[in-house]
């Protein structure tokens, strides 16, 4: 499948996550307990390129303070509105860092004006819109930046390079990349727009105009998906279904013909909304996998794996592979 863009003349390959095998190079180490997975994002470096969704079913301050403390990214969700300064304040006297989500809306800006009278300055502030290329979110960026000049900003999300393009010239430090890849999306549905079913090929595009890091966001589902956005320039994935089913979730258990699931619900369903009004997310069970510590070490291992199939010993190594495109074959007809 191909896609014009704009004129005849550039044609661009369009392929997702299930499309695309990355090519091994000769290893180069002796143990793949020898590669480093660390990545830097702004001020601070992580123990893998990973942070899980700022969604409600997803993150909580629970799990924030435990993330922080174990070397891992977080980014609260902004849905608890008037939590969010006690958060940065709780998190600052614990010796955490503060990684926070706004919208743009007016109340939006003089939550920010309060956070800079208070002092309390949050290390990373993410503007969490649907539709992030818009003028709304460059005005959030530059108003944040002038009370906060301190603080990291991402900005999202777009799905193009013209959107990273502009909210990087408006001051954003990074930008995330994904409209209505994810799993409890339905924007590609009921509005048929979106990187849903091309996302991957859209991070690859977006990262090539980026001159900031960007987050590759919603549609990762296994965690060699992790090493294939790196490969296509993300610094970061965004991942909210496949952490939706831990006992450290905020969604509720729910037992089913003996099997325990958690609910996983998209930030503009109406359970997130509160009425049935320009919904484009729904709700869904996902099964129960127990703790979220298992899961994060086996994302941690696995991406130890791909650095090595790389040949290199860290994350740059996965930069340079080749790729093929296999169009929906990558699994043999094997079912997982
Ligand atoms: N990554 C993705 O693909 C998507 C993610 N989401 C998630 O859902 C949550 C809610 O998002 P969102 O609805 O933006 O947040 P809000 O409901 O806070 O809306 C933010 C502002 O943007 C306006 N707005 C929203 N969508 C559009 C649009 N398509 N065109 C013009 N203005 C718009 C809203 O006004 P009004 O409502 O009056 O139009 C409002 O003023 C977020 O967490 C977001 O990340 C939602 C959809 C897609
Ligand atoms: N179109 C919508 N997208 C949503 C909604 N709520 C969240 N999201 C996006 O999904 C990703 C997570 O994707 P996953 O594939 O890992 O589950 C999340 O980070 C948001 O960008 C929604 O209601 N509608």
């Amino acid at each position: 499948m191909f896609v014009k863009l704009e004129c005849e003349v550039f044609i661009l390959p369009v392929f997702d996550y299930e499309d695309i095998q990355l090519v091994p190079n000769k290893c180069i180490v002796k143990s793949r307990s020898e590669i480093d997975t660390k990545i830097k994002f702004g001020p601070m470096t992580f123990k893998i390129p990973v942070v899980p969704a700022n969604m409600q079913t997803i993150i909580d301050e629970p799990l924030a303070v435990w993330l922080a403390r174990n070397g891992y990214f977080y980014i609260m969700h902004r849905f608890n509105e008037n939590e969010r300064l006690g958060f940065v304040k709780r998190m600052h006297k614990e010796g955490l860092f503060a990684s926070i989500s706004v919208g743009v809306k007016k109340q939006e800006c003089d939550f920010i004006n309060s956070l800079a009278s208070e002092r309390e300055v949050p290390e990373y502030i993410t503007i969490d819109i649907a539709h992030g290329h818009a003028e709304t979110v460059i005005d959030m960026i530059k108003h944040i930046k002038r009370k906060l000049p301190g603080t990291f900003v991402i900005a999202g999300n777009v799905g193009t390079p013209e959107g990273v393009r502009e909210l990087e010239n408006a001051g954003a430090d990074a930008t995330k990349v994904g409209i209505g890849p994810g799993k409890a999306c339905i924007t590609k549905l009921k509005t048929g727009f979106g990187t849903g079913g091309w996302q991957l090929a859209a991070v690859r595009l977006c990262s090539k105009a980026a001159s900031k890091p960007i987050i590759a966001d919603g549609g990762i589902r296994y965690n060699g998906d992790i090493a294939k956005s790196v490969r296509f320039g993300a610094s970061m994935c965004m991942i909210g279904s496949l952490f939706a089913g831990h006992k450290e979730s905020p969604g509720e258990i729910i037992e089913k013909d003996g099997q325990k699931y958690k609910t996983y619900f998209g930030s503009a369903s109406q359970y997130q909304k509160g009425q049935y009004k320009n919904v484009e997310g729904k709700k869904m069970l996902v099964p129960y996998r127990g703790n979220i510590s298992n899961t994060l070490r086996e994302m941690h291992e696995d991406l130890q794996s791909s650095i090595s199939y790389a040949g290199g010993r860290n994350l740059t190594a996965l930069r340079k592979v080749d790729y093929v495109i296999v169009k929906n074959s990558i699994f043999n007809g094997d079912n997982i």
